[in-house]
């Protein structure tokens, strides 16, 4: 152990997979939950660069199998394009945030945009054409303002979203994330998704084991703890709610290699 701060969660090596244990021990008894970008997977610079580490699909696979198929992706990105990324996996998965969800049986609860909200996304990518290095990401029902690339829009983007968010109305609500900004469906989040899964088959009866990286995932790491479950902030300190950090994406993908592979 580096450090404990209860403000952060335990800190814990790369290669301590203590809170991951339960999986091994009792895989009747956990569920896992698990966050994409900054997670499983490195955050690139921009969303269509992400690399999907070899044998990260195979892994995943492998635990849904031991888990009894109790393993769901938890995202802020869309499902089809969440799909793509993880091809040929089709495991159950909640986009948007938690906005959008296919459960264990393959049945879909989909977000249809509404015609006012696609034109708020075209404005969006009007008026933000000849920002360089800003990039907006349509997801269908959310949209997203990146500027990882152009740090200094920030201030703009706040404004733009903000007044965005105004016309969206109050079905919409502002998500902030690492360098993005996005306006989403505000009737779900992460932690309603996890519940969600929670009461459906193969789910059912079992305690959530959460696992994230960015300000998004904490409805879900908050609904695990009080769901007698554990919690998981991957990367640099933070303040978060989850119990527990790994240092890295790389260290959770090894942490479950071994356990898929045990
Ligand atoms: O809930 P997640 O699976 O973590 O998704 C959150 C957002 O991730 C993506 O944006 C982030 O990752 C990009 C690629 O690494 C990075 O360039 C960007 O700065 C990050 O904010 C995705 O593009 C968003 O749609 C997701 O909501």
């Amino acid at each position: 152990m580096e450090q404990t701060d209860t403000s952060r969660g335990e800190v814990l090596a790369a290669s301590d997979e203590q809170p991951l244990a339960p999986l091994l021990a009792e895989p009747d008894q956990w569920a896992l939950f698990l966050d994409i970008d900054g997670t499983l997977v490195d955050l690139a610079e921009t969303p269509d660069s992400v690399v999907v580490e070899p044998g990260l699909t195979d892994t995943l696979q492998a635990l849904s199998h031991r888990l009894g198929g109790a393993l769901a992706l938890v995202t802020g990105r869309a499902l089809p394009y969440a799909d793509q990324l993880l091809q040929p996996l089709a495991l159950p998965i909640a986009g948007l945030h938690g906005a959008e969800r296919r459960r264990a049986d393959g049945s879909v609860d989909a977000v249809t945009p509404e015609p006012s909200f696609v034109t708020l996304k075209r404005s969006l990518e009007r008026v933000t054409s000849d920002w360089d290095g800003v990039i907006i990401e349509d997801k269908g029902g959310a949209v997203a303002a990146h500027f990882r690339q152009a740090p200094e829009r920030q201030a703009s983007l706040e404004a733009v979203m903000a007044a965005a968010l105004s016309e969206a109305g109050p079905d919409y609500s502002l998500q902030r994330g690492k360098m993005v900004l996005e306006i989403r469906p505000a009737r779900a989040n992460k932690g309603s998704a996890v519940e969600a899964f929670l009461s459906e088959a193969p789910f059912s009866g079992r305690k959530p084991i959460a696992i994230g990286d960015d300000l998004t995932d904490e409805a879900m790491f908050r609904f695990a703890n009080e769901a007698g479950g554990l919690s998981i902030h991957i990367g640099e300190a933070a303040d978060t709610a989850a119990q527990f950090t790994l240092p890295s994406p790389d260290a959770l993908r090894q942490a479950l290699r071994r356990i898929a592979t045990e």
